[in-house]
């Protein structure tokens, strides 16, 4: 059922943009004929008033370059781009409003009246992965040459193949103590909408509803949305993960196709957002939502985690026992102190100081010469990552699909991790595993030994520093591997996947090569724009 978190019309569509952008017509403007593109770049170059300075604009094939006026005798220059590619344009309106201290620029009996906004994003000087929303106001006199460059640069936006246009965002409005409704109103959709993408909105009702919404979509839909949004935590997008699975490993090998082309992405409004932050390297939810609407792509990982009565969940983050599974099952009689209720119910277990007797089986993952390479844009490690139809085969079936060597340890543990991707968070921004990716078919297990209570203190206080990586600490060993089996001895505690529970404690997993594709692009570490 659809929700009026935005205006919507009586089709049940929201209604995105009423400009432009959803007037695209097929053809693209700017093809790959050289003179056709000479024509109309020098048709296309005229002056404007950027942030009060006079630039020269001109169309390219690629983009929109801007030259400044030179202007030696101002003292204050504003940092203004040289160069909007379209592939990083979300869309342009021609606006009528023109900003006051815009006129300084031309004569003062002559403002300029009409404009052009050009949506766009700036990445922010320290960290390139951090974007923000922007609109660049290219201010004119002529109102029909801001409509028609409006029309231009829509027109060349509309060609870019990857870029989605229609989209099922599933929001939990509980999501975060209320805070994913917000985020989805106020920070994401604006951004989608400045793209023209046509969102279809759907409230969750009840746990486990997201994951039925996407598992039981017909056909007819399946071939109208270009993906799917999460908006709310890691337990939403990984029920859009299940729903997603379910689909493609379902009878119907004509929706498990079309399911398999699906995007999905999660936009941040949950309580630690680990899913979103690993993918993009912030929790930004303005950010998620850029990648979405510019339509990026990478696979990712997936751990599939079946337990011993019958069930499984898909995760991309971790799965975890001992103590991070005893401290999501006291934070649960918390929820109502919101974000607070973690340090409360870390504390109150680490005190509790209990450790536990488990069979660890896994399956080591062969030596790989990138190791030390951190994950990041173009990673190298992730490039080979498993074909599709590959990923598939795992998602579908509860065994390892490797045929190394099992290796098995027994003993008791004060916790035990296996760990997909980096697992970012407030807590740890640069993630619990740094050298894990998004898409390299391995997991991290961590293997706590039992240990004091100072000792395990100083592991957890280790964690923002240097991660999991604690080869130091003689109770601590960590591994590359496959695939991992957990067999509770005695006293048993609770296993927590992306922050949710599972029914029962032994547990078999294992992950499958980028098995979906999410609207991300990877971790931008450096940027030219940046330098
Ligand atoms: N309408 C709903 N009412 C009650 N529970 C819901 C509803 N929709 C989803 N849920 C459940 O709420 C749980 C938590 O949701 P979600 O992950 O979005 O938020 P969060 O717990 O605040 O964030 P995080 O997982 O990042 O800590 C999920 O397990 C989901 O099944």
């Amino acid at each position: 059922m659809a929700h009026s978190l935005v205006p919507e019309d009586s089709s049940g569509w929201r209604s995105p943009s009423q400009d432009t952008m959803l007037l695209r017509k097929g053809r693209p403007t700017f093809g790959s004929d050289p003179d056709l593109e000479a024509g109309l770049a020098s048709a296309s170059s005229a002056t404007f008033c950027l942030n009060g300075r006079r630039v020269e604009a001109q169309i390219t094939k690629s983009g929109i370059t801007l030259t400044q006026a030179p202007a030696r005798w101002l003292i204050w220059r504003s940092r203004l781009p040289s160069f909007l590619p379209f592939h990083e344009i979300l869309g342009a309106a021609a606006s009528k409003r023109a900003l006051p201290w815009q006129w300084c620029c031309w004569a003062a009996w002559r403002p300029p009246a009409h404009g052009i906004d050009v949506h766009t994003f700036r990445r922010k000087r320290r960290k390139p992965c951090l974007w923000s929303p922007v609109a660049w106001r290219l201010a004119c006199q002529d109102e029909e040459v801001a409509k028609q460059w409006a029309a231009d640069i829509n027109e060349a936006v509309s060609d870019i193949s990857c870029r989605p246009r229609t989209l099922l965002v599933i929001v939990n409005p509980w999501g975060g103590c209320g805070r994913a409704r917000r985020v989805w109103a106020g920070e994401a959709y604006p951004v989608l909408s400045q793209a023209g993408v046509r969102c279809v909105v759907v409230d969750t009702r009840h746990p486990l509803h997201a994951k039925d919404i996407v598992a039981a979509l017909p056909m007819h839909e399946l071939e109208l949305y270009d993906g799917i949004l999460a908006v709310g935590g890691d337990g939403l997008f990984q029920e859009v993960l299940d729903g997603a699975a379910a689909l493609r490993c379902g009878a119907d090998a004509q929706r498990a196709a079309a399911a398999a082309q699906l995007r999905l992405g999660h936009i941040p409004g949950g309580s630690t957002d680990a899913a979103a932050y690993s993918m993009h390297g912030t929790r930004s939810a303005a950010c998620a939502a850029l990648h979405a609407a510019l339509g990026d792509s990478t696979p990712l990982d997936v751990m599939r985690v079946d337990t011993g009565d019958g069930s499984h969940r898909m995760s991309v983050c971790y799965a975890t026992y001992g103590y991070m599974g005893d401290l999501l099952h006291t934070s649960e009689a918390m929820r109502w102190l919101g974000e607070s209720r973690y340090p409360l119910a870390g504390a109150l277990t680490l005190f509790r100081g209990r450790s536990y007797g488990a069979r660890v089986s896994y399956q080591s993952a062969a030596p790989d010469a990138l190791k030390a390479m951190c994950c990041q844009h173009q990673c190298q490690r992730c490039s080979v990552s498993a074909s599709a139809s590959h990923a598939s085969l795992g998602l579908h079936s509860p065994a390892a699909v490797t045929e190394a060597p099992w290796t098995t340890v027994e003993g008791r543990f004060k916790s035990i991790m296996a760990i997909v991707t980096s697992c970012r968070s407030d807590m740890s921004p640069e993630g619990l595993s740094r050298n894990a990716h998004l898409a390299d078919g391995r997991l991290h297990l961590v293997l706590v030994h039992q240990c004091s209570i100072l000792e395990y203190l100083k592991f957890l206080s280790l964690i923002p520093t240097c991660g999991i990586n604690m080869e130091h600490l003689p109770y601590v060993k960590v591994v590359e591997a496959t695939a991992v089996k957990v067999q509770p001895l005695g006293e048993e505690s609770h296993w927590n996947v992306d922050g949710e529970l599972m029914p029962h404690n032994e547990v078999a997993a294992h992950v499958c090569q980028g098995a979906v594709q999410v609207f991300s692009r990877g971790i931008e570490v450096g940027h030219p724009d940046c330098a």
